[in-house]
């Protein structure tokens, strides 16, 4: 079993780093004039210490020792803080990274929920906004900016002593900053990832984390099993852990050569620096104290080459990144222009006109000139081969996606011109992978809260559900007295959730293969009383259960995007053509039974 995954496409590199600093200051101000002032009085201490140093140093050797005390006090105190700061500065930068964190998945939900339609959901970069804060993709960035933090203060460091040094002798601030600086890229690529985010890596790092989800997620466990997988998805996953760590080895091995090079230069240099400031010192160019001072910073100006923007930098800049450029993706992308009219609250006629249709980024179309009308107040079922468009017809009619050409007309007016909003709260609409909530029943049946809670107790008494559980259980295992229902029952719940929109003013009602998990007997009884329960309103019915299908007012047969065969049931049988052929095949395989109600049933032979 080998698993394809697509690539995942670079979402850019305009200047990633500022962007990550602007979004530092964008997640919550305060704490970044924080972070920031921290930073810097933590590069400047150990400079001040140095110098400090050299003083207490000079005031001991001074021949009175005078005014010893205070140089003494405020080295302690220089100490103390470069003791203090360091854990502040940590805690700084994980609330900074944190919020930085929400503020990122704050805007990529937003930009997620946002847009009326669905097409932006089917973006392909849309994965990598959704890997943000992923600790399987980098550290969380709570941990990445303080990582920032970390290599950012030895840069710091860096800076200040050789700007201090300077002060002491231009000359050796000046060779140890060219030493340091011109092996800094080179040392910096040498211990860590730089490239690690390449697409080899990404794609590995894809397969791997779908073995553990294989391995982790319930919704996997059944088929894991099942087809004997377990050993397969252990098997996968370490395999894939390894060649992911042999990928990002690939895109961040050492390079030796150069850093033999580096080491030559960085000993040979810092041997002649300290020799001349030693030799300084002892042809009495130099003070003791200052010689202690500049030796110290000239220690200190090293970090210019081992600190700086490091790996943490790139992952936490890639992230923001990833937000900024899909966000203004995103939205175009599923926008729905939004027109201002409303439907009169009354039984409503739904017509296709020449309807052409095909999703984003797929080139066959699914239909081509699609005409149908339901009458008001009629009920419509549409039956046809899989992957004919059934589905996608009532994506269109919910206004998920516009048509690429003709018109679907709500009353005579075109549905572009209607406020999507309310349109929406006109239509009663259950699919068939219909939204499992991880909420309480009552949330389950009415999501947008319009019904009361004896609408809501009705609505399941009509689907049959009324008995299950109480309005207020949580329908997730995983919560505090929750459960979880058999598919059937969940059926019955998505009916209800159907029934409370109609009662709550729905003049539209889509059945996406609504009793498809209900066994045969409940399926008849199901559906007879949401005929009557819907009865007035238009609905369209999408089934390949011919048992339900002949009770729609009319049907209509979609062949290759069109509707080939119209009419009601008993026309259809009498027209002898594709329906009758689907109806027969299914009917010679059932009889009829009556349940407990009279209703009629059919039943496998
Ligand atoms: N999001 C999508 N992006 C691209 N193509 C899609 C998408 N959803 C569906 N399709 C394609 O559109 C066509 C119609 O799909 P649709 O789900 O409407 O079929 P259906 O008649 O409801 O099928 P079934 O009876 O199997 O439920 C199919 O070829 C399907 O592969």
């Amino acid at each position: 079993m080998e698993v394809e995954t697509a690539a995942p496409t670079s979402v850019g590199a305009r200047r990633p780093m500022l962007q990550l600093f602007v979004a530092l200051w964008r997640a919550l101000p305060i704490l970044a004039v924080a972070w920031w002032s921290l930073l810097i009085v933590g590069a400047v201490l150990p400079s001040v210490f140095a110098v400090l140093t050299g003083r207490v140093i000079g005031r001991i050797s001074a021949p009175d020792g005078g005014q010893l005390a205070p140089a003494l006090i405020a080295l302690g105190v220089c100490f103390l803080l470069m003791q203090v700061l360091p854990h502040a500065e940590s805690v700084v930068s994980m609330s900074l990274g944190s919020r930085l964190a929400n503020w990122l998945n704050d805007r990529q939900m937003r930009a997620s929920v946002a847009p009326a339609g669905l097409a932006h959901l089917e973006h392909p970069d849309l994965a990598a906004i959704r890997d943000v804060d992923r600790s399987m993709s980098g550290p969380p960035l709570y941990l990445a900016i303080y990582f920032v933090r970390g290599s950012l203060h030895r840069f710091l460091v860096g800076v200040v002593s050789a700007l201090t040094l300077a002060v002491y002798s231009w000359w050796a601030a000046l060779a140890l900053v060219a030493i340091w600086t011109s092996t800094h890229w080179l040392l910096r690529e040498s211990s860590v990832w730089k490239d690690r985010n390449t697409t080899e890596v990404d794609l590995t790092r894809q397969h791997a984390n779908y073995a553990y989800a294989l391995a982790m997620e319930p919704e996997f466990a059944k088929e894991v099993r099942l087809f004997g997988l377990s050993d397969w998805v252990v098997e996968r996953f370490a395999s894939w852990r390894l060649e992911l760590y042999d990928a990002q080895y690939l895109a961040t091995r050492l390079r030796e050569r150069s850093v033999v090079g580096a080491a030559a230069l960085v000993i040979v240099g810092n041997i002649v620096v300290f020799g001349l400031m030693g030799h300084g010192y002892l042809a009495g160019d130099w003070p003791l104290q200052d010689l202690i001072s500049a030796v110290q910073l000239a220690v200190g100006v090293q970090w210019v080459a081992f600190g700086g923007l490091s790996w943490a930098a790139d992952d936490a800049a890639t992230a923001v990144q990833a937000v900024n450029q899909l966000e203004p993706l995103l939205g175009p992308a599923g926008h729905l222009s939004t027109g201002a009219r409303t439907v009169p609250n009354r039984q409503i006629e739904v017509e296709l006109r020449e309807v052409s249709f095909s999703y984003p980024r797929s080139e066959s179309p699914v239909y081509s000139g699609l005409n149908l009308r339901i009458p008001p107040g009629k009920s419509l079922a549409i039956v046809g081969a899989n992957g004919v468009g059934k589905t996608s017809l009532a994506k269109l009619l919910c206004r998920f996606y516009d048509p690429t050409g003709g018109r679907i007309l709500i009353d005579g007016i075109d549905l572009r011109d209607l406020d999507v909003e309310s349109w929406r709260t006109r239509i009663a609409a259950v699919f068939q992978d219909f939204a499992h909530f991880e909420r309480s029943l009552r949330d389950n049946v009415d999501p947008a809260g319009r019904c009361t809670d004896d609408e809501i107790r009705a609505s399941l008494r009509d689907a049959g559900a009324d008995h299950i559980i109480d309005l207020d259980t949580p329908m997730a295992k995983g919560y505090v007295g929750g459960t979880d229902l058999s598919g059937g029952q969940w059926q019955r719940v998505a009916l209800a959730r159907v029934l409370c929109g109609v009662r709550s003013g729905a003049q539209l009602v889509i059945l996406d293969e609504p009793t498809a998990n209900l066994d045969v007997s409940g399926e008849a009884t199901m559906f007879s009383r949401l005929l009557a329960e819907t009865k007035g309103t238009t609905t369209v019915l999408i089934s390949h259960r011919f048992s339900t299908v002949r009770m729609a007012d009319q049907i209509a047969v979609l062949v290759d995007g069109k509707v080939a065969e119209f009419g009601n049931h008993d026309q259809l049988i009498a027209a002898d053509g594709h329906y009758r052929r689907m109806f027969d095949l299914q009917a010679s395989r059932f009889t009829t039974e009556y349940n407990e109600d009279g209703e009629q049933y059919l039943v496998l032979e």
